[in-house]
């Protein structure tokens, strides 16, 4: 058997959307970043995220990045530009946490299409396109991060994983967390992105949401991309513990205050923790920079430790926006993936707007949290609790972000004991991913 790595880098379109934008005089296909054609495709990604025309030397860095990448375009050869792709889509096999494990999960992003041809269907056939091409990858999960929350719930997508914009008035802050015994360093950028690329690989099983670093994302950041102009604003700082041992690190940025020099705003790309003294010593850093009055930290958990160390909690402010959105395509397989907060046996009745997790299947979870699920036709389901809901619904709980009976009261599934399904899917630990992609 192929495994779903190569079996989505190697997989040509998918049929249906090749005939759909056919039938408009579209082209639609894949474009391997070694090949020139890459330059159109990633000059229309560019545009299409409302940046500017790309340089050689940016190409150039682009190529690299987008390297372990399936890279589909849309191109409409009776442009004045037939070389510049009017639609474009990037996917690759990584891996998601789940609450007891991880699951293997097909990344989807780089969703543009060209104003000049808005509103005709290409976005619908390139995602309907990706996501059936996932699934035949042999693939359990599609999964992405959003410009606009309203786009994906249409193919069958939901937010698993909010993620929380941290404003700290450091001003306001005295510090009630611990005071750790391992020393903080600066470091240079270089050093620091293979820090957090080690800290990424040793943490990201933790939290349900958290997934493999994307190929081409090791330099985004520490800034240290051959072709990125500000990387030096980015400053490294790293945690060692009282053995030596390298456990956290921060890179932060720092934006001054137009008119009064002491009342700059400290901005976190990345603050990576392995250990509770790496992560209360990071903070304490920003917290109590010079210069600095306010700290920003914008892909926080929704339940951050830090909120309970600055003494005055109204010294943060925290928005909560969606963040990871997850697709299932085979549902046994997402349910077997994860253990869940309590025992007891549902029958989830599953709707799919695309038909690919449509079914009924009978999850059974034992004292240990351990959960074994068959199709309904296979089981014998008398007794079972019911949960109908639709594929959506089901990606919103799969990590425990948010209850069944919250969507319930919020009229979006039905169940016949929805408290005991939200002790089911409960996880302990609230699901958060860190990281754009
Ligand atoms: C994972 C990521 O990459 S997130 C990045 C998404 N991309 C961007 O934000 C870049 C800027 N925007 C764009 O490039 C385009 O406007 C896109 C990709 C969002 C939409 O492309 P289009 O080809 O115009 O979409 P398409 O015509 O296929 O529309 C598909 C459906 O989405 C709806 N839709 C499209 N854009 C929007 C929008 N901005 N808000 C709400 N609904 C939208 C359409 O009404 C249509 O609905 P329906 O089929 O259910 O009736």
């Amino acid at each position: 058997m192929t495994e779903p790595q190569t079996s989505l880098l190697n997989r040509d379109v998918d049929e249906a959307s090749h005939r759909a934008l056919a039938e408009r005089a579209l082209t639609y296909r894949t474009v391997p970043a070694g090949e020139p054609a890459f330059e159109g495709w990633i000059q229309a990604v560019s545009r299409g995220f409302q940046d500017g025309e790309r340089s050689p030397e940016q190409i150039a860095g682009a190529r690299g990045r987008n390297s372990g990448r399936r890279l589909t375009g849309v191109f409409d050869e009776s442009g004045p530009m037939p070389e510049v792709a009017v639609g474009t889509i990037a996917s690759w096999p990584s891996e998601l946490t789940v609450p007891g494990g991880t699951i293997p999960a097909g990344a989807i992003s780089a969703v543009t299409v060209a104003q000049t041809h808005r509103r005709r269907g290409i976005a619908r056939a390139l995602l309907e396109g990706e996501v059936r091409t996932v699934a035949a990858a042999g693939l359990p999960i599609a999964m992405l991060t959003v410009t606009e929350s309203t786009l994906y719930g249409r193919y069958g997508f939901a937010s698993a994983a909010s993620a929380a914009i941290l404003d700290i008035d450091t001003r306001r802050v005295r510090w009630a967390g611990p005071t750790p015994d391992g020393r903080l360093d600066f470091i240079d950028r270089r050093a620091a992105r293979d820090v957090v690329a080690t800290l990424h690989e040793r943490t990201r099983h933790r939290t349900p949401g958290d997934i493999a670093l994307p190929p081409g994302h090791g330099d985004r950041f520490t800034g240290t991309d051959p072709d990125e102009k500000d990387g030096g604003a980015i400053r490294c700082v790293q945690y060692r513990d009282a053995a030596g041992e390298v456990r956290g690190i921060l890179t932060y940025s720092l934006a001054p205050h137009e008119r009064d020099i002491v009342k700059g705003t400290a901005k976190v790309t990345i603050l990576i923790a392995e250990t509770d003294d790496a992560y209360a010593a990071l903070w304490r850093f920003l917290l109590e920079l010079d210069l600095v009055a306010h700290v920003r930290a914008e892909l926080c958990s929704v339940d951050e430790a830090v909120l309970w160390m600055i003494g005055d909690r109204r010294a943060a402010s925290v928005s909560v926006f969606d963040h990871q959105y997850l697709r299932i395509l085979d549902v046994p397989a997402a349910l077997r993936a994860r253990t869940y907060g309590s025992a007891g046996r549902v029958l989830l009745r599953v709707s799919d707007p695309l038909g690919i997790a449509t079914g009924e299947y009978l999850l059974t979870v034992d004292d240990d949290g351990e959960g074994t699920v068959a199709t309904a036709a296979d089981a014998d389901t008398a007794g079972a609790d019911v949960l109908e809901l639709s594929v959506v619904e089901l990606a919103a709980v799969y990590l425990g972000g948010v209850s069944p009976e919250t969507l319930g009261r919020a009229g979006r599934l039905t169940g016949t004991d929805l408290a005991a399904s939200s002790r089911m899917f409960a996880s302990t630990i609230v699901p958060r991913v860190g990281l754009w992609y």
